[in-house]
């Protein structure tokens, strides 16, 4: 088994490139397969998720052609199966995007039911809902979700819950209804708009995505496309919050800026410098952090997927501050971790009060999940000593090359697999 070793202590300083966004790529690769023409998709991460997808949409027959690690063609027509059998794609949450696609184009879509991150309940009424109202037939048989429909009939929706997934998986089927749809109560989460605006680009009329209604003209066809994905804020906000808690001074390239007005908010709040460039952001950390208050909302409010960077964070920061997790109730088994590391924390339902200490001292931990085993690398980043994190399969999910760019600003940190690695690591950096 992987696990990172990390000997903290150094401030992290210089530039690092951020990639393709995750969580926009996994639905813009589904929906990549809703015509038969070709689509070029640049700008795409090289993480697993995103190659658990692409062996997914191969395993139905598609065309896929990784022209480099960024960029990929993927052709539709010779689609045979509505089926997806493939035994990794239930360990994804975006699986859950081949069912909004496969049924718009085909009116026919089993796909097992998702697994993701183990955050929260998570469930999926609200897709079902959706695809019920532009008249599918869909039930849960044999833990698969099995959606058919005569006909797609564009219809008024309002969602009971603001979810990214449903919005843009509902999205991806009434894009190919017969009619107008209206989607009310939407996520604006910036993959929406990207989704939404790679679907028009294939020929999908979608109006109103990045506001609470959207409005969509079904189409009968889509067609060819070349398209770059955005780059993902998450990746670009923990190696912020990774300059903040090393003290360090790091800009982050290749971002949107406004996509991060949430997290720079917040950086601004504890007591970091932050510098906007056109497509960069630079955080400088230069004494000790302060602590706030922090309630995770959907976009424009702070993401959940950047809550455990803030936690560590405010568990170094001067004072008492706390933390409301409102999206996913199982978001804080980090904070467990982070107490084998000193911290001080308390948490009671959805909120978590940590009084913020000097320092950390390095300890053996495990990544509970993606988003929480980037955090921890950066608390121990932060520390003096050494820190041993388990269970690194969770960060690979969804960080490209995350020990290359931490090594490039002058973290120390590599990847082993034995005790031999680990003993020499640790006389490397004495
Ligand atoms: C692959 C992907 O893009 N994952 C992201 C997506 O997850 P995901 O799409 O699962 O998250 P949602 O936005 O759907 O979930 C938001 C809230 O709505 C609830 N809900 C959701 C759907 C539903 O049918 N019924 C329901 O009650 C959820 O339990 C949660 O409390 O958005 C989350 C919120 O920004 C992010 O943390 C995840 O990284
Ligand atoms: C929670 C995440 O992913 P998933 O929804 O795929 O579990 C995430 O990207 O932070």
């Amino acid at each position: 088994m992987e696990q990172y070793i990390i000997k903290g202590g150094n401030p992290l300083v210089g530039e690092v490139e951020i990639g393709g966004a995750k969580n926009a790529a996994l639905a813009i690769l589904a929906a990549a397969i809703m015509t038969d023409e070709t689509v070029l998709i640049d700008n795409l991460p090289d993480v697993n998720d995103i190659n658990v997808m692409l062996e997914a949409i191969s395993g139905i027959g598609a065309t896929v052609q990784r022209l480099d690690r960024h960029t990929v063609k993927i052709n539709g027509s010779a689609i045979g199966s509505f089926n997806i059998e493939y035994d990794y794609i239930k360990k994804i949450r975006a699986s859950y995007y081949l069912l909004g696609a496969l049924l718009g184009k085909y009116k026919r879509a089993e796909v097992a039911l998702p697994g993701g991150c183990n955050i929260g309940s998570r469930p999926i009424d609200q897709h079902l809902k959706g695809f019920r109202a532009l008249g599918a037939d869909v039930d849960i048989e044999h833990g698969k979700i099995v959606a058919d429909a005569e006909q797609l009939r564009g219809t008024h929706l309002y969602f009971d819950v603001v979810s990214v997934g449903a919005t843009i998986n509902v999205m991806m089927t009434a894009a190919m209804a017969d009619g107008i749809t209206i989607m009310e109560n939407v996520a604006k989460e910036p993959h929406v708009v990207d989704v939404a605006n790679f679907l028009n680009s294939m020929g999908a009329n979608i109006r109103g995505a990045g506001t609470d209604v959207i409005k969509i003209r079904g189409v009968k066809t889509l067609h060819k496309s070349e398209y770059s994905i955005i780059p993902d804020q998450i990746e670009a906000g923990t190696f912020m919050f990774a300059a903040a808690c090393t003290k360090g001074d790091v800009t982050v390239l290749n971002v949107i800026p406004k996509h991060l007005d949430a997290t720079i908010s917040k950086l601004v709040d504890i007591g970091c410098e932050v510098e906007e460039f056109d497509d960069a952001v630079r955080v400088v950390a230069k004494k000790r952090l302060r602590s706030t208050q922090v309630k995770t909302l959907p976009y424009p409010g702070y993401p959940t997927d950047m809550q455990p960077q803030i936690g560590v964070a405010l568990a170094l920061a001067e004072g008492t501050s706390t933390i409301t997790e409102s999206i996913f109730e199982n978001r804080f088994k980090y904070l467990d971790e982070l107490a084998r590391m000193g911290a001080a924390i308390k948490v009671e339902g959805n909120s978590a009060t940590i009084e913020g200490v000097e320092k950390f001292s390095g300890a053996r931990v495990s990544a509970p999940d993606l988003r929480a085993g980037a955090a921890l690398c950066i608390a121990g980043l932060a520390t003096d000593g050494i820190t041993i994190i388990d269970d690194i399969v969770y960060i690979q999910r969804g960080y490209e090359c995350f020990e290359q760019k931490l090594q490039s600003l002058g973290g120390m940190i590599e990847k082993v697999s034995s005790e031999k690695e680990i003993q020499k690591f640790k006389l490397k950096v004495g």
